[in-house]
């Protein structure tokens, strides 16, 4: 998607087609990460003894990550949202001059504590191949959490661009739901059963084609390394919900840019 065309960006079909695309990422991540154990030690507050750093050893090596690349001004892009906003570095490179695309506020629209949470305490324990630790593996195993993490959060923070297009395609009657601070109104005008069952639907075939080594396809029994079903359920109970949330917070604040 060109950040740099406001016209394409706020295209509903434009950024439904982006989702979609953004399941394969996340489909591919998940299954990345199933070959490994579930590895305790990644998540355990102070396990390793790091200088200058108390917390998991997951939390410091996405603290690395983010910090060097908000130094090539990744966290410029309005798409990109950062799990320690307060914590990046100043960019080497020239700010780049992105169209005003979202709400003036749509950085403080910031859901990635909560991705971390689920993506611990639910995602990785159902989807890691055994119990424990491999020592050798940690590395590895923080790598493949991070790459699932940054794909899951800019899928469910792309909820700010839904929200936009959806609040400019009827101002009116959003104005009246944010004045009334109806929240539930907001979300009903926000959701759409159909386009979510389809997603679910499209899920449970990825998983099956993705997931299923292609020579085993016609086997007894095809090695899914994830089960199709299960990924189908994170989205249906973490990403998607917290998609809306998003949509949600952000419009409730909507008309803080309005004259
Ligand atoms: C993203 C949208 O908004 C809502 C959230 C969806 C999701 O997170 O997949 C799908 C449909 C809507 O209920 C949309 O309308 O496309």
């Amino acid at each position: 998607m060109d950040f740099m065309k406001p016209e394409t960006v706020l295209n509903l079909d434009n950024i439904r087609q982006a989702l979609v695309r953004m399941e394969d990422t996340i489909v591919f991540g998940l299954i990345e990460r199933s070959q490994f154990y579930l590895s305790p030690s990644v998540y355990e507050v102070d396990k390793f003894s790091i200088p200058d750093f108390h917390g998991s050893f997951l939390d410091w090596a996405l603290l690395q990550m983010e910090q060097t690349h908000s130094q090539i001004r990744r966290y410029e892009a309005p798409d990109e949202t950062p799990f320690f906003p307060t914590k990046l570095l100043k960019s080497i490179l020239p700010p780049i001059n992105y169209p005003k695309v979202l709400a003036s506020y749509s950085d403080e629209i910031n859901v990635n504590d909560e991705i971390k949470e689920f993506y611990i305490n639910q995602i990785v324990p159902q989807v890691s191949c055994h119990s424990g630790d491999q020592q050798e593996n940690l590395g590895s195993v923080s790598t493949s959490d991070i790459e699932s993490l940054q794909a899951i959060s800019r899928r469910i923070h792309f909820g700010k661009f839904v929200a936009e297009a959806k609040y400019q395609s009827n101002k009116e009657m959003y104005k009246k739901l944010i004045l009334a601070k109806d929240v539930a109104g907001i979300e009903a005008s926000i959701t759409n059963s159909a386009v979510e069952q389809k997603i679910l639907e499209r899920l449970i075939e990825k998983g099956e084609s993705y997931g299923t080594d292609p020579s085993m396809k016609f086997s007894q029994n095809p090695q899914s390394k994830v089960k199709p079903e299960l990924i189908a359920q994170l989205y249906k109970d973490w990403i998607i919900p917290l998609t809306k949330k998003v949509e949600i917070d952000y419009l409730l604040r909507r008309l803080e840019d309005e004259d």
